[in-house]
């Protein structure tokens, strides 16, 4: 694991949550980007080496409808950049880690994503993200 690419926060209304975001870090996001796929909007922020990624459900079944509902806003996962997502997948399964995909999906942010389930890590939901290299 390289360093901590992003923290993901779960909002209800992602436009209010940008400018609230704007004021606190001081500066505006830097994209707002749809992933069909996961059934969200994000929107990121830079901070320093790491990223904030503000995280809005647009889909009723989606992950983040789902945790909103039964926990309201709040922190939702913590992203580690790594440099080879399929080498890293193999070695957290083999070291008892709960991958949730089992293949690298597409994330936002041009990255290639996975996530590891909370139950193997203390009740943090783990994102692990690759730069897809063209
Ligand atoms: C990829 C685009 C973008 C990016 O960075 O590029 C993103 O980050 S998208 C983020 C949204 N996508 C995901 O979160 C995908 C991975 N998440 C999932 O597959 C599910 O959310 C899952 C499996 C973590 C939970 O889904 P489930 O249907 O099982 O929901 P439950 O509410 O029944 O949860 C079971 C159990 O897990 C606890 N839980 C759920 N979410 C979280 C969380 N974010 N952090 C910590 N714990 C979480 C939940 O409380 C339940 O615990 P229990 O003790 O059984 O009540
Ligand atoms: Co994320």
């Amino acid at each position: 694991m390289e360093k901590i690419e992003h923290i993901g926060i779960a909002v209800n209304d992602l436009e209010a949550a940008n400018e609230r975001f704007g004021k606190l870090l001081g500066q505006p996001h830097y994209k707002i980007e749809d992933v069909l796929s996961e059934g969200v909007r994000t929107s990121f922020f830079k901070t320093g080496e790491s990223k904030i990624e503000l995280l809005e459900s647009t889909d009723t079944n989606g992950p983040i409808a789902k945790f909103l509902s039964k926990n309201g806003e709040g922190m939702h996962h913590i992203a580690f950049a790594v440099d080879d997502i399929e080498k890293e997948m193999k070695r957290l399964k083999a070291e008892g880690f709960v991958l949730i995909n089992e293949k690298p999906k597409k994330g936002a942010d041009n990255k290639l994503v996975a996530f590891l389930h909370p139950k193997s890590s203390n009740g943090v939901l783990i994102e692990l993200c690759q730069e897809i290299r063209e």
